[in-house]
């Protein structure tokens, strides 16, 4: 007998007919407070869940007392509570690899972006302003050969490194839990604490995973360490920065300019005082969102699941494979 599962994200039809030769499949595009209940009621009977982009903490997992299995279409998976999916014996699967390069062009785009002020520029030619050669006051920094600072050096970070190092002729300076011989032989990257990253690094790119340890890490005593001419460009998750210190900062020009792709509630609300500021460039939340990656991710996502409730460990991109 086929197991149950619900889709709470729209895929490609393909991927779709390929979930439904193995499973009896509940679908919803996306879950809104319109079909909120319709989503709860279908968890009832759940064995296995796929999707992305939902906090699913155990106040709604209580409602699937059959559930063996969730995969993620994402690699981040904080919006899960790991403690109980491995009390209550759920698998959970992601999708790492698949999005690696797409993420770190994403950030380097930011990086050029932000050091080159292209949104401001750029809507000076859209509104019509551009009249003469533009002045000093549009200027942007140079990238190539200032000093990038990695926080965190797993895939993402290590795509990055190398784009800045062999690309951009950036000395990198990285900071993670253990020393990372492939980036200090290959881009000669230097692993220093996260103290001396930020007062050393002219651009400072978060690439870490959302966990308590990191939440909040770049607080205000922390952005306070880094130069008044420092960029800081967040890809990883919002809640890294203190958002509310970073505002500050930027205001009162403390550091110069911050790029953002995640912010600590998305989509960012329209009265958010970073929507004001000149030296803020931000995107929606785009780090693997091209064709090519989204649907590598889908594919990926629709192998974890099929694994996780068809087949016997190993299974690939386990988070949890100390759940049998
Ligand atoms: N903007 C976007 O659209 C996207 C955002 N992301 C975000 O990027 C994150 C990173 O992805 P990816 O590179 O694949 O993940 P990885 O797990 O490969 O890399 C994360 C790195 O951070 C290190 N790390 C974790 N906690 C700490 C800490 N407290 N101090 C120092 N280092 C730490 C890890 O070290 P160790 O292995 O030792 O734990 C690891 O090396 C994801 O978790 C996701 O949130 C990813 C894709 C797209
Ligand atoms: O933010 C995206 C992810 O894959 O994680």
């Amino acid at each position: 007998m086929k197991k149950n599962i619900v889709l709470y994200k729209k895929i490609p039809q393909e991927q779709q007919h390929r979930l439904a030769q193995h499973f009896n499949v509940t679908a919803f595009d996306e879950v809104n407070e319109e079909n909120y209940a319709e989503f709860i009621e279908a968890l009832k009977t759940a064995n296995g869940l796929i999707g992305s982009s939902l906090e699913l903490p155990e106040k709604i997992l209580k409602n699937a007392p059959h559930l063996e299995a969730i995969s993620t279409i994402s690699v981040g998976y904080d919006n899960f509570d790991l403690a109980y999916l491995n009390q209550q014996g759920i698998r959970l699967m992601n999708t790492p690899n698949v999005l690696t390069d797409t993420t770190a062009d994403m950030l380097f785009m930011l990086v050029l972006m932000t050091a080159r002020r292209a949104v401001e520029l750029s809507s000076l030619v859209q509104d019509g302003k551009w009249k003469n050669s533009i002045g000093s006051e549009y200027y942007g920094t140079d990238v190539h050969h200032k000093t990038i600072g990695i926080l965190g050096m797993g895939r993402i970070g290590q795509a990055l490194a190398k784009r800045a190092f062999c690309g951009f002729d950036m000395p990198v300076l990285y900071m993670s839990n253990r020393p990372n011989k492939f980036v200090e032989q290959h881009y000669q990257a230097k692993h220093c604490s996260l103290d001396e990253l930020l007062q050393l690094a002219d651009i400072i790119c978060i690439t870490l995973p959302l966990t308590e340890k990191t939440e909040k890490l770049i607080s205000r005593e922390k952005l306070a360490l880094m130069k008044k001419t420092a960029i800081l460009v967040n890809g990883a998750r919002g809640k890294i920065i203190d958002e509310a210190a970073l505002i500050e900062a930027l205001q009162n020009n403390q550091i110069k300019a911050a790029g953002l792709d995640v912010f600590e509630q998305e989509p960012l609300a329209t009265t958010s005082p970073l929507l004001q500021l000149p030296n803020a460039v931000l995107l929606p939340h785009i780090g693997s969102a091209t064709t090519e990656t989204r649907l590598k991710m889908v594919e990926c996502a629709v192998d974890n699941l099929i694994a996780a409730l068809e087949s016997e460990p190993p299974i690939s991109n386990w988070v949890n494979p100390n759940v049998k």
